[in-house]
């Protein structure tokens, strides 16, 4: 292990789980890339590699197309072609939704897992509601939630703590009580303003930057092990 990596803490006294979507259940990287490629080629816009594009994913839709388009515009041009680009990519992404999209290892027994331990389940993503409870219909995943709120569900998103902290009174539970666990900074921020425990996957996207620098109560290899370092 990288010697910065922080050991994995057992967490105990845990009543639900908050899980992230992109990154840490489904690797949506190849629905990204073909609905912003299909919005930039109506702009006349080169296509951008998948690792160009999955490094802007995380922080909503909004700053995925200001990102997409800053990377041939100066920001008051990225500001004046903007709405019709989100328009445009919305429409695209819709069509693409889950075409592309696959399970990450453990993800399917990691939530079983936790459901037989008595774990109340919530996905809380920056993905645009609709978006996010159409690919989980669509990848079987929808049963195993509770509750599914998006980044438009409340005024602010992941790494602010509100829609945590929105499941732990949902769920009647003190903070303390639900883990969160997701692939970037944005989801430990909002874990740790929330006061939730937190744990980081090492496989998604965190902003093209290392998982190992982030703060958590560690890096577990797949929600399968994330669920045997829960007990209530
Ligand atoms: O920014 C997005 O659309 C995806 O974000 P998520 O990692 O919170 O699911
Ligand atoms: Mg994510």
């Amino acid at each position: 292990m990288n010697a910065a990596a922080p050991a994995i803490v057992a967490l105990k006294g845990i009543a639900a789980a908050i899980i992230d979507l992109d990154g840490t259940m489904l690797d949506t990287a190849p629905d990204f890339q073909v609905a912003v490629n299909r919005m930039r080629a109506e702009l006349d816009l080169a296509p951008l590699t998948q690792q160009t594009i999955v490094d802007f994913v995380g922080k909503g839709s909004e700053n995925l197309i200001r990102r997409v388009l800053g990377v041939d515009y100066p920001a008051p041009e990225v500001e004046q072609r903007f709405s019709a680009a989100l328009d445009s990519y919305q429409s695209h992404y819709a069509v693409v939704n889950g075409s592309y999209a696959t399970l990450y290892p453990g993800v399917v027994d990691g939530l079983q897992a936790m459901r037989d331990k008595g774990l109340r389940l919530a996905c809380v993503t920056n993905k645009p509601l609709a978006f996010a409870e159409a690919l989980l219909e669509k990848t079987g995943l929808r049963g195993y939630f509770e509750v599914v709120y998006g980044g438009d569900s409340f005024p602010l998103k992941k790494p602010d703590p509100m829609p945590l902290l929105a499941v732990c009174a949902d769920f009647q539970l003190q903070p303390a009580q639900v883990v969160a666990i997701g692939d970037s900074s944005n989801d430990a921020q909002a874990a740790r303003a929330a006061g939730c425990p937190v744990f980081n996957v090492p496989y998604g996207y965190n902003h093209g930057e290392s998982i190992q620098n982030v703060d958590s109560d560690g890096i577990v290899a797949s929600l399968l092990v994330a669920a045997q370092h829960i007990s209530h």
